[in-house]
């Protein structure tokens, strides 16, 4: 499975930490991340990781744009919600486009913590089956 994983800068050593926790299970699967969050992942971790830009430069744009293609599988996104974020929009944008198309996205660690353990049990096979994944179009 392709994953995403992206946190706010007060949310990021949660992350981290969440990631350690379950190195195990992520270095099964294909990891992107925004600029910031994915050098740590890497440096702290030491997972493989595809990076893109900074969130506030364009990342959750172009974790977007992934989904749009059907090329994302599952993000984990530890959002800060007591913090205002220059490109607030973005990340709007990038949880509108998770429902738009089905994209399983967990935004804190109990919801995290469910679907990692789910994707480990494989819960989330479904998403392979490509006719299930339709967009929202009811
Ligand atoms: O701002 C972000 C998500 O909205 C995360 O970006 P960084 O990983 O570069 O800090």
């Amino acid at each position: 499975m392709k994953i995403a994983l992206i946190a706010h800068d007060h949310r990021k050593q949660s992350l981290i930490n969440f990631i350690t926790a379950y190195k195990p299970i992520f270095q099964q699967h294909e990891l992107f991340a925004t600029g910031t969050t994915g050098k740590r992942i890497m440096d702290e971790v030491g997972l493989e990781v595809t990076r893109l830009q900074s969130g506030p430069l364009g990342g959750d744009q172009q974790i977007g744009a992934k989904i749009a293609e059907d090329d994302l599988d599952l993000v984990v996104f530890f959002r800060d919600p007591l913090t205002a974020q220059p490109h607030e929009p973005d990340v709007t944008a990038l949880l509108r486009l998770c429902d738009v198309y089905r994209i399983p996205v967990a935004t804190n660690e109990a919801t995290a913590e469910i679907i990692i353990r789910g994707l480990n049990s494989g819960w989330l096979e479904w998403r392979t089956i490509k006719e299930s994944v339709g967009i929202y179009n009811e």
